[in-house]
C-alpha cells in the first residue's frame, strides 16, 4: 500500500502512480487509507517508554551503547560532535528541494535499481551548488559518526579490529557504505488514517537519523505493544540498530521495528544515513560471540543479497536466514 511518504527523494518515478499532492485534499483517499494505523496504541515518551539518550562524550559510552542496542534497538545521540550549524543548513537546502514544483523534482527521478540517494548527474542541475556543498559535507561527516558508533558496538561486544577486519582500525571510519534518504511527509489531513512510512526495520548495520522539530518517528515495543514515540531533541541524532548488526552479534543486539506516522498541520523532514558493511563483504554472526553449543544463529549474508530478500520478504527477511536450531551446534544440549 502507498505510503504518505511518496515524496521520498531516493523512491522518486516519473509518473509514479502512488505520487499524490495531499496538500490539495480535505481527506485521506482510498488509496492512501491505513486500516492497521492503531494497530498498538501511540504512547508518548515518559519514564520507562523514553528513549535512551547516550552522550558520545561520557566515559560510559561503550558500555550504555551496548546496553540500549540490546535493549531497546535505538538511542538518540548527543555529544556526538556534528555541528548544529551543519543540521540547520541541511534542513533549510532540502526543504528548498522538497518545496520544488512536482514536475521539477520527477526530472530527478531515479531509473529503478539505482540506489543512491543524490548526486546523479541529471539532478544537479536543479540544486544551487549550496545544496551539493551541504549533502556532501553532511554524507562526511556521518561517515565519520557511523564509523565511531559502529566500533562503539563492537566495543561493548567484547570484539576487536581482528574480529572484524572491514570495519577498519578501532578509531578509523572503516570501510563502510552508505545510502542516504531524504524523507519528506506532507501535512495530511486524517493523519489516524493514513501512514507515513510503513513500520520496518533497516536492512543496515545502523541507521543515523536526522528528524527536524516534529515528531513523527516511532518504535515497536514489546509486551504490551505499544508504539513509543522518539522525540525532536535539539542537537541530537537517533541511531537505529539494523538487521545486519542483528546478525552480527547473533541476535544479542536488536533491530528495532519503527514507522513514521504523519502530522495534521506540520510538514515533517528526516534524513536517514543508511550504512552497511562494504558490497562484497559477507555478514555472519561473529564466532566470539556464538556460544560453543549454540552455533549461528543466521546464515551468512552479503548487504545486497540481503536487500534482495528484503525486497521479496519484507519484514520476514530476517526470519529467512535463521538457521534451524539443530544447525546451531552439535551438542545435544542445545535443542
Ligand atoms: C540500501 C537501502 C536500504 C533501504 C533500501 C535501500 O536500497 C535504499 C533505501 C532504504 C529504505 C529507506 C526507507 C525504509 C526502507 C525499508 C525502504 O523501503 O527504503 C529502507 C531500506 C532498508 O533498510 O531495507
Ligand atoms: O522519518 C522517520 O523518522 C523514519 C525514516 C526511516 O525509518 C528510514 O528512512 O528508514
Ligand atoms: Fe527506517
Amino acid at each position: 500500500m502507498p505510503s504518505v511518504s511518496d515524496e521520498s527523494f531516493r523512491t522518486l518515478r516519473p509518473h509514479h502512480p502512488h505520487h499524490f499532492e495531499f496538500e490539495s485534499v480535505r481527506e485521506v483517499p482510498d488509496s492512501h487509507a491505513w486500516p492497521d494505523v492503531h494497530d498498538h496504541p501511540s504512547v508518548e515518551p515518559s519514564g520507562p517508554d523514553s528513549v535512551p539518550v547516550v552522550d558520545l562524550a561520557s566515559p560510559d559510552a561503550v558500555l550504555r551503547v551496548g546496553r540500549v542496542c540490546e535493549e531497546w534497538g535505538v538511542f538518540q545521540v548527543t555529544g556526538h560532535g556534528v555541528s548544529s550549524d551543519l543540521l540547520d543548513r541541511l534542513e533549510s537546502q532540502i526543504r528548498r528541494l522538497f518545496s520544488l514544483p512536482t514536475h521539477q523534482k520527477f526530472k530527478a527521478a531515479r531509473s529503478p535499481g539505482n540506489i543512491s540517494g543524490y548526486g546523479l548527474a541529471p539532478i544537479s542541475s536543479f540544486f544551487s551548488k549550496l545544496m551539493c556543498d551541504v549533502i556532501e559535507e553532511y554524507k562526511e561527516v556521518m561517515k565519520e559518526l557511523a564509523g565511531r558508533l559502529m566500533h562503539l558496538m563492537l566495543l561493548s561486544l567484547g570484539l576487536t579490529e581482528e574480529d572484524i577486519s572491514w570495519a577498519g582500525p578501532v578509531r578509523d571510519t572503516g570501510d563502510l557504505s552508505a545510502v542516504l534518504q531524504l524523507n519528506s511527509y506532507p501535512v495530511c489531513p486524517e493523519p489516524d488514517r493514513a501512514m507515513g512510512l510503513a513500520a520496518h526495520t533497516d536492512s543496515s548495520l545502523l541507521t543515523v537519523l536526522y528528524q527536524s522539530s516534529t515528531s513523527g518517528l516511532q518504535v515497536l515495543r514489546p509486551e504490551p505493544a505499544r508504539w513509543v514515540t522518539v522525540p525532536p531533541l535539539p542537537g541530537a541524532l537517533v541511531v537505529n540498530v539494523g538487521d545486519l548488526s542483528h546478525i552480527l552479534s547473533n541476535g544479542q543486539f536488536r533491530s528495532v521495528l519503527h514507522r513514521a506516522v504523519v502530522n495534521r498541520t506540520r510538514h515533517r523532514l528526516s534524513v536517514a544515513y543508511i550504512c552497511g558493511p562494504p558490497a562484497h563483504v559477507k555478514v555472519s554472526p561473529v564466532e566470539k560471540l556464538v556460544g560453543p553449543s549454540e552455533g549461528p544463529a543466521y546464515r551468512a549474508v552479503t548487504w545486497s543479497e540481503y536487500l534482495g530478500l528484503k525486497g521479496k520478504l519484507f519484514n520476514k527477511a530476517l526470519a529467512s536466514i535463521k538457521l534451524p536450531r539443530e544447525e546451531w551446534g552439535d551438542c545435544p544440549c542445545s535443542n
